[in-house]
């Protein structure tokens, strides 16, 4: 197992460019099964994830080969309809072949994929909403079996915005016979680039990005090239990397528009952002300021930001309130933290982070994917050295982060345990 080693204390200067997103990347594989033939996605980002999207999408029967960034996939041969534990357990998003199977072949047999470290994940509102659509829902023996001759347009309106739920139903009725409307949907960027992908293929989807969107279904997709999105996520961890080392950072390939939520917050606590020509420029002030911030559905502050915004706050001067409003155990970073020296409590879903001068270099395990990113934040603000141990987590979801990071002026490096 690999683990990272941070010699703390380097404010981060020069260029960086951030790598196709992952949250983006994942739909928009799983939605190639919907138009049989040789797709091409680029931009796509090299992790743990993709390659498990790439094992599912072969299980099923495509085929599938990479060059650098562009990964090209067949689904021409995509005639097996059921997704197994094993993969489905190591990577949520598998599940959401379960709309793209029963609009294709009418059936499919999807493991369910149970929680994670973050929360209990569950996905009855996708199962809800492919029932309204006319598909008959069993769970047995852990698995999703879905069957349904034609799916049949309907009005779906979810309960709570679901990304992953929006992603499901979108992909099941582009199909489908008729019109469908999905009330109260996710408005992600990343909702918008599978949107973006479905309509090059030949669906009529409106609305994605807003809270009602319409799909007219039709009778077959084709197969097409298309460029991922930036990661948002990944951009947003190298603007805090620049605020917390006090450092001069600019930041390319990443669409500034899509953190608002994340931009204002960092100029309350004082960071200095300048965006011109496609290049955001981030400068991290000598002292930061304690802010609030609580996780909402976007264009709110992203619950994928929260635990590299706590990282912040752990150096801010005054104390933040930090809100949790989507995973109900999205906090395992904190008694992490609190190895750093940090001063936080928790009650509830609600962290007050106390800041402090300085942290200190300490050994530290990673939890979750995030989790990762917020301890190598705090190993970069922090005096003496740090360990991160089981990495892995970070694979899955950043692409050559420490090598990004050590561009930078980071010293830090990976190194077998
Ligand atoms: C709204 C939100 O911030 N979604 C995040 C969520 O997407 P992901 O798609 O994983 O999760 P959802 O958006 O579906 O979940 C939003 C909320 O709805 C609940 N829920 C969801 C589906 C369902 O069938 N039933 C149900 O109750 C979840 O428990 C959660 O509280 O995690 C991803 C990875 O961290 C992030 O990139 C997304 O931005
Ligand atoms: C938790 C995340 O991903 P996943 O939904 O794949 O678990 C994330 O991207 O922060």
């Amino acid at each position: 197992m690999d683990k990272l080693i941070i010699k703390g204390g380097k404010k981060l200067a020069g260029d960086v460019s951030v790598s196709g997103s992952k949250n983006a990347a994942l739909p928009i594989f799983i939605s190639t099964i919907l138009a049989p033939g040789l797709n091409e996605i680029r931009n796509v980002p090299f992790l743990r994830d993709i390659n498990t999207t790439i094992k599912v999408l072969e299980s099923l029967g495509a085929v599938v080969e990479g060059n650098g960034n562009i990964v090209r996939i067949d689904t021409a041969g995509v005639n097996n309809v059921e997704a197994t534990y094993d993969l489905v357990k190591t990577m949520r998003a598998s599940v959401l072949v379960l709309g793209p199977l029963l609009a294709r072949h009418g059936r499919a047999r999807v493991s369910l994929p149970g929680g994670c470290a973050i929360g209990a994940r569950p996905i009855n509102l996708h199962l809800k909403g492919l029932a309204a659509l006319g598909a008959d829902i069993k769970l047995e023996h852990g698995y999703v079996e879905a069957k349904a001759k034609k799916l049949k347009g309907a009005r779906v309106n979810f309960d709570i915005a679901t990304v992953g739920g929006t992603e499901q139903l979108m992909m099941a009725a582009v199909l489908a016979k008729g019109e469908t409307i999905l009330e109260n949907a996710a408005r992600e960027p990343e909702i918008i680039d599978l949107a973006d992908i479905l309509n090059k293929m030949g669906a009529k989807v409106e609305g994605a990005g807003t809270d009602t969107i319409r799909i007219t279904g039709v009778k077959e997709l084709a197969p097409v090239v298309h460029d991922v999105m930036p990661d948002r996520i990944e951009a947003g961890t190298f603007m805090v990397a620049a605020a917390i080392t006090g450092g001069d950072v600019k930041i390319h390939n990443m669409k500034l528009e899509h953190l608002d939520a994340l931009v204002f917050k960092l100029q309350d606590a004082g960071v200095e952002i300048i965006n011109r020509d496609n290049v955001v420029r981030v400068k991290g002030p000598r002292r930061i300021k304690a802010v609030n911030i609580k996780t909402r559905p976007y264009p709110g502050f992203p619950t994928d930001m929260q635990a590299q915004f706590m990282a912040l706050m752990c150096v801010a001067d005054g104390a933040s309130v930090i809100s949790e409003n989507i995973f109900e155990n999205r906090f395992m970073h904190v008694s992490e933290l609190l190895r750093f020296g940090a001063d936080i409590t928790v009650e509830g879903n609600t962290a007050t982070v106390k800041g402090i001068k300085k942290l200190s270099g300490a050994p530290v395990m990673a939890t979750d994917l995030r989790a990762s990113a917020s301890l190598i934040l705090a190993g970069l603000a922090a005096d003496n050295t740090t360990e991160i141990s089981r990495i892995y987590h970070l694979d899955r979801g950043y692409d050559s982060i420490e090598k990004k990071l050590a561009g930078l002026g980071a010293d830090i490096q990976r190194v077998k345990e």
